[in-house]
């Protein structure tokens, strides 16, 4: 038997008692990550290209493996898939075989929507208290539009009829058809990397059955400046707070990942969608593979498209280590929470609390076992 040592189980914190709590923690928490990513304070400087590892959905289906030649060429995309997980946190998906008519007639659509008059757009204005509607947010330079909802369907109806009164069942129809189809890739992917990290599937199934999905549209507007060496923060660093997150992007380049301590830009791959670790998948490993840094870049020619599918827990989800990387050697290094504790400190250390009003780079800081 191997000695498994159990993380103690807290319930949800109600909301109100939070910054009491974690007041003390946040400061010092706080002051840590400022001393070690000090650089994300200061204005960006020009980041190197990188490449990163591609999967090939074609090698890593299994339907026809009976095949001796086949079953090794999957062997050998599995390995891959669990080394780019470990190593990079990222990679490009190719041959996901999501319809490009369907990406395109989405895109579409979104940019009609962030083509909208602001008054228009400001009626399915986001609430301080949620997470769905469209946002509008004056970045230092340039603006950043970004709309955003989830499985709730009455809700998406409520903000379309609001945005497109006369076409809006045209909107929703390919957001859901989207949605629906990204849904099935990431599960299909997050299965395959749960395997290929050695988890119990019977771990996974419970996790899956406890899943929604969130789809969020980024339109970055472009700089005025002509300065190229210039750059501006889109998106300040941040990791996701999903088990997995799939982006689309359009063919303007602005996603930055941060590896080995460094910033690089990931350049956009034709019909190819960008998978990253998220920090549920961090807790649920127990830190054997890390939710991957990222931020953006606002474009200086022309504006940016991207699309972000986010595979997130129900909110009542208790999200708890899986105990097979726990062990003598590997002590729990998160305490379970809950989807909705974890959002109220995102925006907690979003906005700021007494006097701290640094973006969270890492959330999870504080979900670490309170002896640590
Ligand atoms: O626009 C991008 O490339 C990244 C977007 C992103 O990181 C997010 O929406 O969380
Ligand atoms: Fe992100």
């Amino acid at each position: 038997m191997s000695s498994v040592i159990k993380a103690p189980v807290t319930g949800p914190i109600p909301s109100t008692l939070m910054p009491e709590i974690y007041d003390n923690r946040l400061h010092f928490e706080h002051q840590k990550i400022l001393e070690s990513e000090s650089d994300t304070t200061t204005p960006p400087s020009m980041s190197q290209y990188t490449e990163i590892p591609m999967l090939d959905m074609w090698e890593l289906r299994s339907s026809s493996s009976h095949h001796h030649h086949r079953g090794r060429t999957q062997q050998y995309a599995k390995e891959r898939l669990a080394r780019a997980c470990t190593e990079w946190g990222t990679f490009y998906v190719i041959n996901h075989g999501i319809p490009e008519e369907l990406i395109q007639r989405y895109q579409k659509l979104i940019l009609q929507l962030f083509s909208l008059p602001l008054e228009q757009k400001l009626q399915a204005e986001r609430n301080t208290n949620s997470i769905f509607g469209y946002e509008f947010r004056q970045n230092q330079k340039s603006p950043i539009e970004i709309f955003q909802v989830g499985d709730h369907e009455a809700i998406l109806h409520h903000y379309s009829r609001k945005l497109f009164p006369n076409s809006y069942t045209q909107f929703c129809d390919a957001l859901k058809e989207l949605k629906e189809a990204l849904c099935h890739l990431s599960l299909e992917i997050l299965e395959l990397v749960t395997e290929g990290l050695g988890m119990n599937m019977n771990n996974f199934d419970m996790y899956r059955r406890e899943i929604q999905g969130l789809i969020r549209s980024n339109f970055y507007h472009q700089m005025d400046s002509h300065d190229e060496k210039e750059q501006v923060l889109g998106l300040k660093p941040h990791m996701d707070g999903s088990f997995i997150s799939l982006l689309l992007q359009d063919d303007v380049a602005g996603l930055e990942i941060m590896k080995d301590g460094n910033w690089f830009c990931v350049k956009p791959k034709e019909n190819a969608i960008c998978f990253m670790i998220g920090d549920v998948l961090e807790v649920i490993t127990n830190g054997y593979i890390s939710s991957l840094q990222h931020r953006t870049i606002q474009p200086t020619m022309k504006p940016r498209l991207s699309i972000g599918y986010f595979l997130v827990p129900l909110d009542t989800c208790t999200i708890s280590i899986a105990p097979e990387f726990v062990d003598a050697k590997n002590p729990p290094l998160f305490r379970p929470f809950n989807w909705l504790e974890y959002l109220e400190l995102h925006r907690l250390l979003r906005t700021g609390l007494k006097g701290i009003s640094r973006p969270n780079p890492s959330t999870l800081l504080f979900f670490k076992p309170l002896e640590h």
